[in-house]
């Protein structure tokens, strides 16, 4: 399995360049993050052409503190769609081929109809730059209020759209705390899923312990094919070089 390091979670205590180059050094074969806009992008860009590693993946912004995305938000199109706009012109100067669009805190047909319209606008701007836009159901624990909740809405939500360069963001982790039933989720959900995240179940450790069996996982990827990078996503709780076994167990070929 290929995987790439979140520096949202991964090495957040350095400044982004330095945790591409950290990411590189400890072997991942790509990076993604979640809010680089304090980095120049001509910094992170140099830091990604340096190691060779490709960004996959960056979140639009949350928006106003105790915001989590503006998306969703009734009455708030002009931030939500400035912030897609800074989100694809950073995407475009460092190459990066995935935009989360972040729904926020929101409920309701209203809602729904705005984040219809704002996924829309995102996906139009996005395509001829080959971005693709990824929506993410953030789970209820974790996130109490967020729009987006589960697999389910989120696979309604990109078949009624219809629109080649929107995908699906399948979290493990969310998916695993919210509606459960993950290797089967996966399946069915694969061809509308453009990135997959890990981390351990329910405590968002590294990927090697808790409820969720991740050899059983992998290897239910292997079996589909899937060969893309898996976002490890999980929130060290010391020094990141230090939470890497389950990495290097499966780099020395363990059961994956
Ligand atoms: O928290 C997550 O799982 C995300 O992937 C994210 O982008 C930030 O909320
Ligand atoms: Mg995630």
């Amino acid at each position: 399995m290929k995987f790439s390091a979140n520096l949202g979670f991964l090495w957040s205590d350095l400044p982004l360049p330095q945790a591409i180059h950290a990411a590189h050094a400890a072997g991942f074969d790509a990076v993604e993050c979640h809010w680089p806009y304090a980095t120049p992008a001509a910094d992170t860009a140099a830091a990604l052409h340096q190691t060779g590693l490709k960004m996959l993946g960056l979140n639009t912004s949350r928006g106003n503190p105790g915001e989590n995305g503006l998306a969703a938000l009734p009455n708030r199109e002009p931030d939500a769609r400035a912030a897609i706009d800074q989100a694809i012109a950073y995407a475009r100067a460092i190459n990066t081929p995935n935009i989360h669009v972040m729904a926020g805190f929101a409920t309701g047909p209203q809602a729904h109809a705005t984040y219809l319209n704002n996924l829309h606008y995102a996906c139009t701007n996005a395509s001829s730059h080959g971005i693709t836009i990824l929506v993410e159901p953030l789970n209820r624990h974790d996130a109490p209020g967020y729009f987006l909740t589960t697999t389910t809405q989120a696979a309604q939500i990109i078949q009624t759209l219809a629109i080649p360069n929107l995908k699906l963001m399948f979290d493990c982790y969310h998916t695993a705390r919210t509606e459960g039933d993950v290797t089967h989720r996966l399946r069915e959900l694969l061809p509308i899923i453009g990135h997959i995240q890990i981390a351990s179940v329910p405590d968002r450790g590294t990927p090697d312990h808790g409820e969720l069996d991740h050899a059983h996982l992998f290897q239910t990827l292997k079996s589909l094919g899937y060969t893309a990078p898996i976002g490890a996503e999980y929130k060290p709780t010391k020094p990141t070089d230090e939470t890497l076994d389950w990495l290097k167990s499966l780099r020395l070929g363990s059961n994956t």
